[in-house]
């Protein structure tokens, strides 16, 4: 088979979902920028002219119609170069099955020329594609300028090694290299998480060796609702391994010449700057998407609203952050003074309004109905609450989108409050471990001080009754953490994380606590996934359920 000697160009774009006018102008951007750089072929993400995953847009009846209007707009932009684009399809109305395919198209000289679907499909974790798709029932070759092209999108190639998801009875790749093919591409909108650009390298390089072709991998880039892209487009040669490497979290046009490469070094499988790149993206996105431009937040000393607050200004620049630090009978000094020193670090602006007076006015209120009952966590509660109105209140009469901080760990076992600090059309950092917390805080520390010092060495409190400490009511967070990976990303049972070293009565606590706050986190904001398993769209579980195991 001759290889393939040409320049291929990577339109590693940031798609908004439905926005189909938009999606083929930042597609026609990025094809004439790698025109510009003498690419001969240019690839893009999966739906890239949809933006990933449309959900149940694509139901709508004008949804399918206006993609292939865009479709037909973009192919007529075209040239002697051809353009790989993502889109939906209808199917043909005499198949059985689902109305619609996951699509690609290669558009050349003004037209589409050819259509290929996608074979599989992911239905497991954040994917639900069987819910909208019919697979494609064979693969075959484009042929192009004396070249056989395998187009796959982004499932298609991933082998069962890499994937907990049942197998599947056929493998595109293999079927496309059985027919003949010089070159194998792929489409792709595969979502970040901790670990998983390690991942796709490792089994791009494996599938490319298998093929015995070069590999060309087109990720999107960018973030809709709770999941970020995060580009690292790929290119494999046969027994070289991973030969380029696409920008991380960001836009790019690069043209790749296959007769030109060299073998790249893998990077760290799982790193405190990739995790903060991904927040980062994570906030940009969803606020600039929706339409915000400012957001405000609680800080209240601790490391959570300080992490999410040092986001917040990278993501959106500091003069469009606005914390409110509010002291009650509970809070230390140094809720107020760590509040303003992280400000004067990040340059936002914060405001101190004390929850003092409007507390003892809730309490008082309330007193007659409860004559006779001791405080307790009602009490906690109050404070959080009214912080959550005043918040909403800042929220309401600027139009900032108002973060909420909470991290995995304690939305996890719900310690929280629901109505309280929970408030929020944000959860920027749910899905973070707070030991994770800790590593993102230390990094961002690396050359000045980001976040006092002071806020990350001192004991973790809600400040909500005297004296007050996370590990009053929680175990070590090295612990709990270490047991939560276990029992929600890798959903374990008791026994097996017993078996592992762990004390079987907290395992039984903290599963108990993760089970029956279900409720409390299907009422919370939508949060960044960074992890293998977040709580949220790829985590189905049932509020009401008696299940132990
Ligand atoms: N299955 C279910 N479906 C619907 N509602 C359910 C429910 N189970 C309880 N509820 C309701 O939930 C209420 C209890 O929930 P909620 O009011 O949130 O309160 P609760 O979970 O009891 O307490 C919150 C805890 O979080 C701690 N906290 C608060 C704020 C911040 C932090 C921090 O460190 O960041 C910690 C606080 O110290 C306290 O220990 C009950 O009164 C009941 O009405
Ligand atoms: N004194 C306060 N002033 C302003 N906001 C507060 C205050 N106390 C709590 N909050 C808000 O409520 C959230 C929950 O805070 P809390 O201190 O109860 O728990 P935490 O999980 O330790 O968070 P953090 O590490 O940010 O303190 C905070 O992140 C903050 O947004
Ligand atoms: N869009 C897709 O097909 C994504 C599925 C793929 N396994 C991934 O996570 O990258």
């Amino acid at each position: 088979m001759p290889r393939p000697r040409m320049k291929i160009g990577i339109a590693q774009i940031n798609a908004i979902v439905g926005d189909f006018p938009g999606n083929a102008k930042r597609l026609l951007a990025a094809y004439r920028a790698c025109l510009d750089q003498g690419a001969e072929l240019v690839v893009s993400p999966e739906m890239s002219l949809v933006g990933y995953p449309p959900r149940d847009l694509v139901l709508k009846s004008a949804f399918v119609p206006k993609c292939l209007q865009a479709l037909d707009y973009l192919a007529g932009e075209i040239g002697e170069v051809p353009l790989l684009v993502g889109y939906i399809d209808f199917n043909d109305p005499e198949d059985r099955g689902q109305d619609l395919r996951n699509s690609a198209a290669f558009l050349h000289e003004g037209a589409v020329r050819e259509k290929r679907w996608k074979t599989l499909l992911p239905t497991y974790d954040v994917f639900d594609e069987w819910r909208y798709f019919e697979p494609s029932e064979n693969s075959e070759p484009i042929e192009w300028n004396g070249l056989r092209l395998g187009v796959t999108i982004c499932e298609d190639i991933w082998t069962d090694a890499y994937l907990l998801r049942p197998l599947y009875d056929r493998e595109p790749v293999d079927e496309l290299v059985e027919k003949g093919i010089d070159l194998l591409l792929n489409l792709s909108a595969s979502p970040y998480h901790c670990g998983k650009p390690a991942v796709r390298r490792k089994m791009i390089a494996e599938v490319c060796d298998g093929a015995k072709v070069p590999l060309v991998y087109c990720n999107s880039i960018g973030a809709n609702d709770q999941l970020v892209f995060d580009g690292n487009s790929l290119v494999a040669m046969p027994g070289k391994g991973i030969v380029f490497e696409g920008p991380a979290f960001e836009e790019a046009t690069v043209v790749v010449d296959l007769e030109n490469t060299a073998s790249t070094v893998d990077p760290p499988a799982c790193d405190a700057e990739d995790l903060w790149k991904a927040l980062v993206l994570g906030l940009r996105d969803y606020a600039g998407k929706t339409g915000f431009s400012s957001v405000c937040l609680g800080l209240s000393g601790g490391i959570d609203s300080a992490l999410t607050a040092a986001v917040a200004a990278e993501a959106l620049g500091s003069e469009n952050v606005h914390g409110l630090t509010m002291p009650s009978p509970y809070s230390s000094g140094g809720s107020v003074v760590d509040s303003f020193a992280l400000a004067a670090n990040l340059g936002i602006r914060c405001d101190e309004i004390g929850i003092s007076d409007i507390f003892c006015e809730v309490k008082s209120t309330m007193a007659p109905l409860f004559e006779g009952q001791a405080s307790d966590v009602t009490e906690e509660n109050m404070q959080a609450r009214i912080r959550g109105v005043l918040l909403m209140a800042l929220s309401n009469k600027f139009g900032h989108l108002l973060l909420t901080t909470g991290n995995k760990s304690e939305l996890a076992v719900g310690y929280c409050t629901i109505y309280g600090d929970m408030c929020g059309g944000l959860a920027v950092i749910s899905d973070l471990p707070k030991t994770k917390v800790y590593e993102v805080c230390r990094w961002l520390n690396r050359e000045r001080e980001v976040i006092p010092w002071n806020t990350i060495d001192k004991p973790p409190s809600a400040e909500l009754r005297p004296d007050q400490k996370d590990q009053d009511t929680l175990p070590e967070y090295e612990v709990l953490d270490a047991i939560l990976e276990m029992y929600v990303e890798k959903q374990l049972s008791v026994d097996d994380i017993v078996a592992a070293g762990h004390d079987e009565t907290l395992v039984r606590w903290i599963q108990r606590r993760v089970d029956l706050n279900e409720w409390k986190r299907q009422q919370a904001a939508p949060g960044i996934r960074v992890t293998s398993k977040a709580f949220g769209i790829g985590r189905r579980m049932p509020i009401v359920q008696r299940f132990v195991g």
